[in-house]
C-alpha cells in the first residue's frame, strides 16, 4: 500500500504524470470555514495534541530534544540534523506566523513529547501566480513510534489548522519520493575542514592524495577579495529587498519577499543566518548579495567528533560581482567562522559555480512538493528559486 495516504490527498498523482490536459493551479477549490472540520483529528488513544509555544524555554527545549534524537538522518546514519533552539525560533516565527501551526503530540500519561509538525505562512509565486501557502516542516515521529501511522494524522491535522486560516496550498520538501515532486534537486558539498570530513568517514582521501595535499587543495584565502563586501545591516533591508525581488522574478517558483520578510529571513542572526552584500564604494549602490544558514548535525557513533558545523547556501544575487567570486567570498567567511562544510543545492544559478569552487555532489536528493496545486510540467532545479529550511 505504497502512498496509501498520499493517494487520498489533493496532490499530483503519479498516474496523472504527462496528462497536460489537467489545468495548472489549485486541485480542489477552497472550502467554506464552516465546512472545515472544527475539532482536531483523533489520535490513537494513548496520545494527545499539544500546541507548542516555542517562546517558552521549556517547550522549545522539549522540541529541540525530540528533533535532536529523532529527526532526519542520512542514508548511512552518519549524521542527524541538529537544529538549534535559536534556529527553530527563527524558522517558526516569520511575519504572520500562527502559534496553532506548531503542533506536538504527547503521551497522555507521561506528557512526553513524541512527535512534531509545523507550518509557517509564506507567499510563493508559482509561474506568475502569487499564492499564500503554508511551508510545512519538521515532521518528526519518535524513533520508537515509527510505523504506527502517526504521520498521516499529523499531516491531516496541520492541514486542518492551515484551512482554518483560509489557506489552501502548502509547500514542503522530503528526501523520499512521494506523489509527485514538482522538482528534484541535488545536494553539493564543499569541504572546508577536509581532515574532519575524512576522519568521520564522509570523504575519502583521493587516489595518490596525501592528507596534507588534500588540506592544501581546499585551502582558502584568509580574507574576502571583493571590494565593498560587508555584512548586511538593518538599513540595507529596502535595497536588498529590491535586489532580491528583481533577481527571484526569473524563476518559475520563488518566494514573494517583501521588506518584512527580508528583515526576518535575511538580516544576520548569530548562529542562525549570515548575510553579506557588495556595495559600490563610490555610489554605495548594492549590487550583490549572498547568505547562508547554520544547521549543525550530530555525528553519529564517532568517538572523536560529536558535531558537524555545516553552512547551507540560502539566497544569492550577483549583478556586478561574478557569482563565482561572490560565492568564493562566502566560502572564505564560512571558513573564518569555523564551518566544516558548505552545502548547496543545484537550484537557481548554483550549478554555475559548484564544480569550479570544488563542491562535490552528494548522494542525497531533495524533492520539492506543492499541496493542492498542480503544475503542468516539472520545474528544473535551475528554474527553482525557493530554499526551504
Ligand atoms: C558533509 C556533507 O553532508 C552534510 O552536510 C549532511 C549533514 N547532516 C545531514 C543530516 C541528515 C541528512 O539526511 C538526508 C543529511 C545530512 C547531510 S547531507 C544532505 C544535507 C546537505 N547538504
Amino acid at each position: 500500500n505504497r502512498h496509501k495516504f498520499w493517494e487520498t490527498q489533493p496532490v499530483g498523482q503519479f498516474k496523472e504524470i504527462g496528462d497536460t490536459s489537467l489545468p495548472e493551479g489549485p486541485i480542489e477549490p477552497p472550502k467554506l470555514l464552516s465546512e472545515v472540520k472544527q475539532e482536531p483529528y483523533n489520535l490513537p488513544n494513548l496520545y494527545e495534541w499539544v500546541t507548542c509555544n516555542i517562546d517558552s524555554e521549556e517547550m522549545c527545549a522539549e522540541v529541540y530534544n525530540l528533533l535532536t534524537n529523532n529527526y532526519v538522518e542520512d542514508d548511512e546514519n552518519m549524521f542527524r540534523f541538529n537544529y538549534s533552539k535559536e534556529f527553530l525560533r527563527w524558522a517558526l516565527r516569520p511575519p504572520g506566523y500562527f502559534k496553532s501551526w506548531h503542533i506536538g503530540v504527547r503521551v497522555k500519561s507521561s506528557k512526553k513529547l513524541v512527535a512534531f509538525i509545523t507550518g509557517v505562512p509564506a507567499r510563493i509565486r508559482v509561474r506568475g501566480n502569487v499564492v499564500t501557502m503554508a511551508e510545512v516542516n519538521f515532521l518528526c515521529v519518535h524513533k520508537k513510534l515509527r510505523s504506527k501511522r502517526l504521520a498521516p494524522v499529523m499531516i491531516k491535522e496541520v492541514t486542518r489548522r492551515v484551512h482554518l486560516e483560509n489557506i489552501w496550498q502548502a509547500a514542503y520538501t522530503a528526501g523520499v519520493v512521494l506523489p509527485t515532486p514538482v522538482s528534484t534537486c541535488q545536494y553539493w558539498h564543499r569541504s572546508l575542514n577536509p581532515k574532519k570530513l575524512i576522519d568521520v568517514g564522509f570523504s575519502r582521501l583521493g587516489a595518490r592524495m596525501t592528507m596534507s595535499r588534500t588540506i592544501k587543495l581546499y585551502k582558502l584565502p584568509e580574507s574576502t577579495v571583493t571590494p565593498g563586501f560587508r555584512k548586511m545591516e538593518p538599513h540595507d533591508v529596502p535595497a536588498v529587498t529590491r535586489l532580491l525581488r528583481e533577481y527571484l522574478s526569473q524563476f518559475a517558483i520563488a518566494p514573494d519577499f517583501d521588506e518584512n520578510d527580508v528583515e526576518h529571513w535575511l538580516l544576520p542572526k548569530e548562529n542562525v543566518v549570515d548575510s553579506f552584500l557588495v556595495a559600490s564604494p563610490e555610489t554605495h549602490e548594492i549590487t550583490d548579495f549572498c547568505s547562508f544558514y547554520t544547521l549543525p548535525s550530530s555525528i553519529l557513533g564517532n568517538p572523536n567528533y560529536s558535531t558537524l558545523k555545516a553552512a547551507y547556501s540560502y539566497y544569492n544575487v550577483s549583478t556586478k560581482t561574478p557569482l563565482l567570486q561572490l560565492m568564493n567570498d562566502a566560502l572564505i567567511v564560512a571558513k573564518q567562522k569555523d564551518f566544516d562544510v558548505f552545502n548547496a543545492l543545484d537550484v537557481m544559478q548554483n550549478e554555475s559555480f559548484l564544480k569550479e569552487l570544488k563542491f562535490g555532489p552528494g548522494d542525497g536528493k531533495l524533492h520539492y512538493y506543492l499541496y493542492n496545486y498542480r503544475i503542468r510540467q516539472a520545474v528544473l532545479p535551475s528554474e527553482l528559486g525557493l530554499v526551504l529550511l
